[in-house]
């Protein structure tokens, strides 16, 4: 019910100073019913589901719980709407996520914000506190987003350091599962990575959804498909003492590998002779060593470029979804399964007289008949750089295949070696920037297929960073290779 309204305050006749300024926030009644509050307790303690009128806890695949109308009052969250809308909101977006994010609200002053962030701070987190049994500090940690169409945030835990208590509260219009914008939960396996979704959560007007932070808590929000609605919610943490943290998982290495033993007549079939006349070697090898990357277009002879592609099109190959999502998700072909003519510009990427191309177009050293003008300089760290996640991989918004081989040698770290991977980028695919990936010396190759006529709006570009810099320095489209 909202709360009651008085014009006027009877003994004097002016009107109550509340009042004139708008409604106040009270939450849903059930909260402070005796009997919801000791089952909610017992069944977070022993992660057990739970259900009482607008209250429901599930502990699959991590505690979380959902509160259906958590203010009384419909007028009161309208008008909350109404004076969110009217914020500054700021454009966000990175590898991780694009939406909108208003400007900070811990000390905004206007009513209807005033109002919820003490209800929210004030009376629920003491109602929390009782129920986690977890002393939750008075901390005032919010913001507001605004996510449309296309704005999407992908798989994370929301571990930082002092967030206990994760909420977000829902104002949006009807929505649907057809609109994206979901808030999908992750299951997680025995290194406490995300593997896939197995709950979606829809958001709804005026509920209110909490989850504890923890080392297993990775959920995104789905995006948003919908042209027209506007997902806008009010999140936040309550902060308090952090769960036990297991180390940081370290992935096994992709096991590497040296070159095969082909000759060169493989270099004659499927390379464009341009590339094989030592003189044009050499200018483009002047031009690497400036910019330490170089763009070949027409690399290989047109005839074998349409078989693969063509090949690649072909239904036969099956292609396996990479995770983790919290690193990457696209699309993989299992190389024992493709057709042999895409084997054999695998092999052709792998082979011991494709290194040594490799070594005159860009002066490494990547066969030891090869010399290296740029060792000094690479020993010095000088040139190190990472790409956007660190591991060789490109973002793809729109069905694309590449072909990746990362060849890398330091001195006493024996002979080069390669590891490439035949991707394919879907709508949605993507990978993350992450820390847990030993930084290394390597040449990242990429052929693209498919690609011709590529639009930047497409998306799938490879971003790369220099370690501990927060800019770009270089970012490579699909288009500049096909
Ligand atoms: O809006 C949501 O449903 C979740 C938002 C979220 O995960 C975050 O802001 O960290
Ligand atoms: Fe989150």
């Amino acid at each position: 019910m909202p709360a009651k309204k008085r014009e006027h305050d009877p003994t004097t006749g002016k009107k109550n100073k509340k009042e004139k300024r708008g409604e106040l926030a009270v939450i849903n009644s059930d909260l402070r019913d005796e009997a919801v509050q000791k089952g909610m307790r017992d069944a977070w303690q022993r992660k057990e589901s739970y259900t009482n009128g607008d209250i429901h806890l599930d502990c699959e695949p991590f505690p979380h719980c959902q509160i259906t109308r958590f203010l009384q009052s419909e007028s009161f969250v309208e008008s909350l709407q109404a004076e969110l809308l009217q914020l500054n909101f700021n454009s966000k977006s990175n590898d991780l996520y694009k939406f909108k994010q208003s400007d900070d609200l811990r000390e905004r002053k206007e009513h209807y914000i005033s109002q919820i962030r003490s209800v929210i701070f004030g009376e629920f987190r003491i109602w929390l506190s009782e129920v986690l049994q977890v002393d939750l500090e008075a901390t005032v940690d919010i913001s507001c987003a605004k996510y449309e169409h296309t704005d999407v945030l992908l798989c994370h835990d929301d571990e930082l350091e002092g967030r206990r208590v994760a909420f977000i509260l829902y104002l949006v219009p009807p929505w649907e599962v057809k609109d994206g914008g979901t808030l999908d939960l992750f299951s997680t396996d025995e290194h406490c990575q995300p593997v896939s979704v197995v709950k979606s959560l829809l958001p709804c007007w005026n509920s209110l959804v909490f989850f504890e932070v923890s080392p297993v808590s990775f959920h995104q929000v789905a995006e948003v498909l919908s042209e027209e609605k506007c997902r806008l919610s009010l999140s936040g943490w309550f902060h308090g003492p952090s769960l036990p943290r297991p180390s940081r998982y370290i992935e096994p290495p992709v096991p590497r590998h040296t070159h095969i033993p082909r000759d060169e007549s493989l270099l004659f079939e499927w390379v464009n002779e341009m590339f094989l006349d030592p003189r044009y070697q050499a200018r483009v090898q002047q031009e690497f060593e400036e910019s330490s990357e170089i763009c070949l277009p027409g690399f290989l002879q047109e005839e074998k470029l349409r078989q693969v592609r063509s090949a690649l099109q072909s239904s036969e190959i099956l292609w396996e979804r990479k995770g983790p999502p919290n690193k990457r998700c696209y699309g993989c072909a299992d190389m024992q399964n493709v057709p042999s003519c895409v084997q054999e510009c695998w092999e052709l990427l792998s082979s011991e007289s494709f290194f040594i191309l490799l070594s005159n177009l860009t002066g490494l050293r990547l066969h030891y008949l090869c010399g290296d003008e740029e060792e000094s300089e690479n020993e010095d760290g000088k040139n190190e750089t990472e790409n956007r996640d660190g591991e060789g991989n490109t973002q793809a918004s729109a069905s694309s295949t590449d072909a990746d081989t990362s060849t890398t040698e330091k001195k006493d770290k024996g002979p080069p070696t390669c590891v490439g991977e035949l991707r394919r980028w879907m709508h949605g695919d993507y990978t993350l920037l992450h820390d847990s990936v030993k930084r290394e010396y390597g040449l990242d190759l990429q052929l693209h297929m498919g690609c011709a006529g590529w639009k930047s709006e497409f998306g799938g570009f490879t971003s790369y960073i220099a370690h501990d810099e927060d800019e770009e320095f270089f970012s490579l489209a699909p288009d500049s290779v096909s």
